[in-house]
């Protein structure tokens, strides 16, 4: 099948390729005409496991191509999948301009039927509103407007994508209907369900599923919280919790609060919707007052173990992005807990597998990078741990007794087990479990 992808983020770029790998021909169009030509010579904008070689491999067989002309694009697609960005705008609402903008574009240039399919997570009615959008221009019979939630994990986006555990499909027309089958049958065989609904309940899923997974995120957080002042321990409460099918393993790590491109615009913009339909949504305001105070928790504890002096000390800080296997910091709660710590007047050495060209973008030279996780501790009255990628997992633990003046890890992400910190010696505070402090 012909498909168009209009945008090439993240969503867009995996969109793409994926549906390239199951033998459709691609192409896809951003405005971004660096982006573009990187794209061109296969390579990503974004650091994605696995991603680029899957993106070689369809650029070699001419089952992807690359271009910023949105009539080349869509000229001959038969479906087009709008992969927008859509950002929260300042009252926390989903801004639509970037969707509701090409809908426009595509009202001039589509002459036969295509199914446009809203892959960008959008608040309820927009399918509706980009209808509205396109029948000012062309036919009802020369489009359907497919509601298509997207539901993958950066880091792991490529294998979601291609083996999802669900996908949601809004649209009421039978013809669309048949087309999203076709193209996602290839994906679903595993016996995932692929589920046809109408295109407000899609929509609604998406915000659904993201606030239900933050509100999971939270109500651990403030487990873990209260753990440490009664003397639990979050690790235990969460396996002995999370055993429980109805309660499921996954999303019950606490840590320094959920970051990304997603949770904190998505929740704000469901509670945004709430809001405009006269409800009063108390759990989903009780998520995002949770989250905000989360992502302090961690300075607190510094400034508390400091006695509030933190003026001229300095810190090594692992890991940057909001989560790892990504460079993406976005919302990511390691620029909150930089911006507390330089406002109270530390220093900062900082290092990320990846994200340090993003974080530098950001912070410029307020901050400084270290080539590797050692350098960073040079000298440093503490380290803090703010993402789990797993090469802080198992460090040289006397080499970074060597570098730390003093014996100090604050980790936001409970990467170490409390008997081995006690073993070393370590003064280590996590989070919801007990501190343990080291024997002068
Ligand atoms: N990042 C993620 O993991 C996920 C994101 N989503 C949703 O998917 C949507 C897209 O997210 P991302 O891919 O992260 O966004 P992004 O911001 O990484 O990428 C959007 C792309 O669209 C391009 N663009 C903007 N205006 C354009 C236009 N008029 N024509 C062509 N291209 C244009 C931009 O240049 C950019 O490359 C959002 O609604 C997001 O909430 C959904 C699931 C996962
Ligand atoms: O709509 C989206 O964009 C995507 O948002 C999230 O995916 P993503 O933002 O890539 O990252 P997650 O793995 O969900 O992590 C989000 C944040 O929650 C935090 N988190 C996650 C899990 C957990 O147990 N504890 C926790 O603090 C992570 O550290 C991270 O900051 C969802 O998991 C995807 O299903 C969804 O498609």
């Amino acid at each position: 099948m012909k498909i168009a992808v209009v945008g090439t983020g993240y969503v867009g770029l995996v969109t793409g390729t994926c549906f390239a790998e199951t033998g459709n021909h691609v192409t896809c169009v951003d405005i971004d005409r660096n982006k573009i030509e990187a794209l061109q010579k296969g390579i990503t904008p974004i650091y994605e496991p696995g991603l680029e070689v899957l993106l070689a491999r369809n650029i070699k067989e001419e089952r992807i191509a690359f271009t910023d002309n949105l009539k080349e694009a869509v000229e001959e697609a038969v479906v087009i999948f709008l992969a927008l960005p859509t950002p929260s705008d300042q009252d926390g609402s989903a801004d639509l301009k970037y969707v509701l903008q090409v809908a426009e574009q595509l009202g001039d240039l589509i002459t036969s039927y295509k199914v446009v399919v809203n892959k960008s997570t959008v608040p309820v009615g927009t399918s509706e509103k980009v209808a509205a959008v396109l029948s000012k221009k062309i036919a009802p019979e020369l489009f359907d407007v497919v509601s298509n939630p997207e539901f993958l994990r950066e880091g792991v986006a490529v294998e979601d994508f291609l083996k999802p555990e669900r996908v949601v499909v809004g649209t009421r027309s039978e013809k669309a209907t048949k087309i999203m089958a076709d193209l996602y049958n290839p994906f679903v065989r595993q016996g995932n369900p692929i589920y046809f609904m109408d295109p407000r309940s899609a929509e609604m899923t998406k915000y659904a599923a993201n606030s239900f997974l933050a509100m999971k995120i939270s109500f651990m957080n403030e487990i873990a919280n209260l753990c440490e002042r009664t003397g639990a321990n979050v690790d235990w409460v969460r396996m002995g919790i999370g055993s429980d099918h109805r309660i499921g393993k996954r999303f019950l790590f606490p840590g320094i609060g959920y970051g990304g491109s997603c949770f904190p615009k998505d929740v704000l913009a469901l509670n945004l919707t709430a809001r405009e339909h006269e409800y009063d949504f108390q759990l989903l305001q009780s998520v995002l007052t949770v989250n905000k105070h989360q992502k302090k928790v961690i300075v607190q504890k510094i400034k508390r173990h400091f006695k509030d002096a933190l003026q001229g000390k300095r810190f090594a800080i692992w890991g940057l992005a909001f989560k790892p296997e990504t460079d993406d910091i976005r919302d990511a709660p390691s620029l909150e807990i930089i911006e507390a710590l330089l406002n109270e007047g530390a220093t900062l050495n900082v290092y990320d597998p990846v994200a340090m060209e993003n974080v530098r973008g950001r912070f410029g030279n307020r901050i400084t990078y270290s080539a590797n996780q050692y350098e960073a501790l040079d000298g440093a009255d503490a380290l803090l741990i703010l993402t789990e990628w797993s090469e802080f997992r198992n460090p040289d633990f006397d080499k970074m007794k060597d570098l730390l003046k003093t014996h100090t890890i604050f980790d936001g992400r409970n990467v170490y087990a409390l008997d081995k910190m006690e073993e070393l010696n370590f003064h280590y505070e996590s989070i919801g479990r007990a501190v343990i402090n080291n024997k002068a």
